[in-house]
């Protein structure tokens, strides 16, 4: 069953692994924490609204490294509360300085609509910041981290973003897939994203030998490789028919969308 807290869901995927996730923001953004036998990893850290050290310090009393998929604030929103973060580095400069471009405003507004729950009392939209700060350490393709008896994989998924991560567990076929793919509509239109990028990150992980579960960036949790293959198939389609590119538009496909 569930646990539950004011602002956050958390519920147990496995022994070990948890998902804490923000269904009462439209994002409904999921984070998830990973324990080893010596080190606990956070995949994000999820919106900000709530502080989510408080949750992962009643799951774990391991050392916690924060490992970013990509730096959008729906996923670095607590990074702050916790003492070592790693990004992947062609994202060093939107963690320390913020997406060019990108108006404070626009992020407010972002943050504050269609939020179906209360908000922790001391949480101010006018004083709402993204986070900004210097990594511990930088993450590239193909680095791997152990967490006593628990390997994961980083594999480089541009396309969302310039420095877009997944995670990926071997042992256990666990991909966590962030917002390269989930059931709903899959974003590549901003100036920042790259269509063909997309594609190319699509086709990559879809190579993986063995994937029991995806664990997505938002919205519904429990996802399988067929899924995983959907997705691949639409974006080959799109390449061929050239529609891989910023302005092609919505295109539709049963249960999730691209976004060009
Ligand atoms: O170039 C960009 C990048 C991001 N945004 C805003 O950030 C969030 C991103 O949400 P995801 O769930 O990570 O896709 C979105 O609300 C955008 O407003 C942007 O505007 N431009």
């Amino acid at each position: 069953m569930p646990l539950r807290h004011d602002w956050f869901t958390v519920e147990q995927v496995d022994a070990d692994t948890y998902a804490i996730s923000e269904y009462g923001h439209w994002e409904q953004v999921h984070a998830y924490l990973l324990l080893g036998e010596r080190l606990a990893a956070l995949i994000d850290t999820g919106i900000g609204i709530a502080d989510m050290s408080e949750v992962v310090r009643q799951l774990t009393r391991l050392p916690v490294k924060v490992i970013t998929t990509h730096v959008h604030w729906d996923h670095i929103g607590s990074h702050g509360q916790f003492d070592e973060i790693y990004v992947h580095e062609q994202e060093e400069d939107w963690l320390r300085c913020g997406i060019p471009g990108l108006p404070i405003e626009q992020i407010r507004h972002d943050v504050g609509r269609d939020i179906t729950i209360p908000v922790p009392a001391d949480f101010s939209l006018d004083r709402y910041e993204p986070f900004r700060g210097k990594p511990t350490g930088l993450i590239r393709d193909g680095d791997t981290l152990d967490l006593g008896n628990r390997a994961l994989d980083f594999i480089h998924t541009p396309g969302h973003s310039p420095g877009h991560l997944c995670i990926y567990e071997e042992k256990r076929g666990y991909l966590y897939t962030a917002d390269l793919i989930y059931k709903g509509t899959l974003y590549a239109f901003y100036p920042t994203t790259d269509p063909r990028q997309f594609v190319r990150s699509v086709e990559k992980v879809s190579r993986l030998p063995f994937i029991t579960r995806l664990l997505p960036g938002h919205l519904e949790m429990d996802l399988n490789r067929a899924f995983l293959l959907e997705v691949s198939d639409a974006c080959r389609q799109l390449a061929e028919s050239g529609l891989d590119r910023h302005g092609s538009g919505v295109h539709r496909f049963g249960s999730f969308s691209i976004y060009f």
